[in-house]
């Protein structure tokens, strides 16, 4: 069983969507995760799922907690820096592969971050807003847990793929998710502490 993270960076958008700065409006709500706020994806130049938008991630090394692990991994994929205490612990994914756990992912997300993306051999960044996020070029169960993630919900969720390996030239088959996840035991180093999930709300 892989260990892995996704991690997504969120910040005001710095444009109107014409590429002239934006007028503030006044008379509209603000908060992190509506239309005004962008996240930071990559597509993906290696490994599974290449091709692909996702956020920057990748699987844990030995002795380095979950937290650590999309800290690191988005410092070497796009060059942010992170402190890891900052993330928001937002889902756990478990995707499984003819039946059997293939990889469990610790989903995290930020508005705190330093510095500018830049491209590396893995990654290509690039600023999308939330309500743009091109879900037809990114893994099929994205587009169920990942517009809820982004607007400051947090899940727990299955995800049942047939056929492989490799995992990303399976069949997505079916689904469970399970919103309003209470992660708080978590909120230490990003390591499940309690042994089981606290479900917050149906
Ligand atoms: N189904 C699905 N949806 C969304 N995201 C993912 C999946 N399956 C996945 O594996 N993932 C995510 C989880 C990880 O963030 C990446 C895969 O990580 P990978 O590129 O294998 O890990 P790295 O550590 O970056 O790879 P190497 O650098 O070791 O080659 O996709």
């Amino acid at each position: 069983m892989i260990e892995a993270t996704l991690c997504f960076v969120l910040r005001e958008s710095e444009t109107d969507g014409t590429g002239e700065a934006g007028e503030t409006d006044e008379t509209s709500e603000t908060s992190e995760t509506d239309s005004d706020t962008d996240v930071l994806l990559i597509e993906k130049r290696r490994g599974l799922g290449e091709g692909w938008y996702n956020g920057p991630g990748g699987k844990l090394e030995p002795g380095e907690t979950p937290r650590e692990c999309a800290a690191r991994e988005t410092r070497e994929e796009v060059g942010l820096e992170i402190a890891p205490d900052v993330l928001e612990y937002a889902g756990e994914l478990t995707f499984l592969l003819d039946e059997e756990v293939h990889t469990v992912c610790h989903v995290f997300r930020t508005t705190e971050f330093a510095g500018e993306p830049r491209p590396s051999d893995e990654a290509r960044p690039e600023w999308t807003p939330v309500d743009d996020v091109p879900y037809d070029q990114m893994w099929e169960d994205d587009r169920l847990w990942l517009p809820g993630v982004l607007a400051g919900d947090t899940v727990a969720g299955e995800f049942h793929f047939a056929g492989g390996p490799p995992l990303d030239e399976a069949a997505f088959v079916d689904h469970e998710l399970e919103w309003g996840v209470s992660f708080e035991s978590r909120d230490g180093d990003g390591t499940d502490t309690s042994g089981e999930t606290e479900a917050a709300g149906e």
